[in-house]
């Protein structure tokens, strides 16, 4: 159980640990690269762990010494089949971004996780995957995992999302370096799109256009990855910092990629003072620097078209829309109810626990800020996302919140306490 007590500032220069996204594409791209890859800045959270793990399975020779990587890529054909079930564990980025690899592997893969996955939505990456040509079953008819994959020769298709999904665009486009064809994707918000820039990278033959990705099967070679900060990670003290008047935090080389920077745009649009400079980029992909003052803030209203940019980060606005003025209406937010646990209802039922107004919509939820946050134990619902929005709460309580089955920030944000201590007087 993590115990936070409130505090009167927040200040201090700070850096996250590696994007949980790039870790995981880092990893999948170089096992199907020619020759090695290096990887800096790898995120060791438990999530990514499980797609070392599943690689490692497949017969990649992977070696890790904390946040360095180096991996043995087989090349596309190169994979064996896994003697065992692979265990994606808690994270949806592995079972699903590894599917569309194994679609184009002629043989065998069984690939599960743990009570929070196996309930999670599979039948969105299942559907364009056996279009493709890959043979997919799971319980009740592939919608759900454990998935039994058995790949092999592919044809590309040209598949407009359903669903408004980062997951299901990579899955697709992973496959489709295994098919005959291009493979198109068209989605109608752009989502996160690490998987074509490291697809780029690694030397792919990809093609963007205005809402869509064109992809022709390409050879991947190895190449040295610099990950950097997880803006979804550094994202909770960005918030913390922004909405306590007189913070002053300083977060080192975090990604900056436009896909991603949703965040950014809702705290200002509530107020916030948030600068950027010290700009660069590597691998394709833009880190900088950021530089948030505290003030106080004003309740907005979000709607679908800023989703994909932002939604693992909905649970820490929604903690700190009490303290703003006026109401938060978070609508369009739908997948929401999908991840790790239905983050909707969590937050709305942990809120009203520490007397905050909150209220589901449909599609999202409202929150009305008075400024005032009291103490009490919460529950994370083992979601990672929960456990760190509920922690932020208590920066700003009457008195301790306690988060009971914490442990789970470790999929994603292992040293989050200690970061949180760092920053906090
Ligand atoms: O592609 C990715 O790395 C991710 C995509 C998003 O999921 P969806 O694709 O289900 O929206 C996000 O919530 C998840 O944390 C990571
Ligand atoms: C939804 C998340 O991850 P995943 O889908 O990979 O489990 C997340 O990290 O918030």
């Amino acid at each position: 159980m993590l115990t936070v007590n409130p505090v009167d500032r927040i200040q201090g220069k700070i850096k996250v640990p590696g994007d949980k996204s790039i870790s995981h594409r880092a990893v999948m791209l170089a096992s199907i690269a020619k020759g090695k890859s290096t990887i800096e800045g790898f995120l060791p959270g438990e999530d990514c762990l499980s797609t070392v793990e599943c690689c490692r399975g497949l017969g990649v020779e992977i070696r890790r010494e904390g946040t360095s990587l180096e991996v043995d890529g087989k090349g596309l054909d190169g994979l064996r089949e896994p003697e065992n079930l692979l265990d994606a564990g808690n994270s949806g980025t592995t079972m699903r971004l590894l599917s569309g690899i194994l679609a184009g592997q002629p043989f065998l893969s069984v690939i599960t996780g743990d009570g929070s996955l196996r309930k999670r939505p599979m039948a969105r990456i299942a559907n364009p995957l056996r279009q493709m040509g890959a043979k997919i079953d799971g319980r009740a008819d592939g919608k759900l995992a454990p998935l039994i994959i058995r790949g092999g020769s592919l044809t590309a298709i040209d598949y407009t999302l359903p669903v408004p999904s980062a997951q299901v665009k990579s899955a697709v486009l992973l496959a489709g370096l295994y098919a005959s064809g291009e493979t198109i994707v068209r989605e109608e918000f752009l989502s996160r799109d690490h998987t074509e820039r490291m697809l780029q990278f690694f030397g792919g033959n990809l093609e963007r256009r205005a809402g869509s990705v064109i992809l022709r099967k390409s050879e991947l070679f190895g190449q040295p990855v610099k990950v950097p900060g997880d803006i979804s990670s550094a994202a909770f003290f960005m918030a913390a910092a922004a909405a306590m008047p007189g913070a002053h935090l300083i977060i080192e080389d975090v990604g900056l990629n436009p896909t991603r920077t949703g965040i950014i745009d809702v705290l200002r649009e509530m107020g916030a003072s948030i600068q950027i400079d010290n700009l660069y980029s590597s691998g394709g992909e833009d880190i900088g620097r950021v530089i948030i003052e505290g003030r106080k803030l004003r309740g907005i209203t979000i709607t679908k078209e800023i989703m994909p940019r932002l939604i693992d980060e909905v649970p820490v606005i929604a903690a700190i829309a009490a303290l703003a003025e006026g109401t938060m209406r978070i609508t369009g937010a739908e997948e929401l109810k999908v991840k790790e646990s239905n983050r909707i209802a969590a937050m709305v039922t942990e809120l009203n626990k520490l007397g905050i107004q909150a209220e589901e919509l449909e599609d999202g939820m409202e929150i009305t800020g008075s400024g005032k946050i009291s103490g009490g134990l919460v529950e994370s619902y083992g979601d990672h996302r929960i456990a760190m929005a509920m922690a932020i709460c208590g920066l700003f309580a009457e008195g301790p919140v306690k988060i009971q089955n914490s442990e789970c920030i470790a999929v994603s944000f292992p040293g989050f306490e200690k970061t949180l201590a760092a920053i906090t007087v």
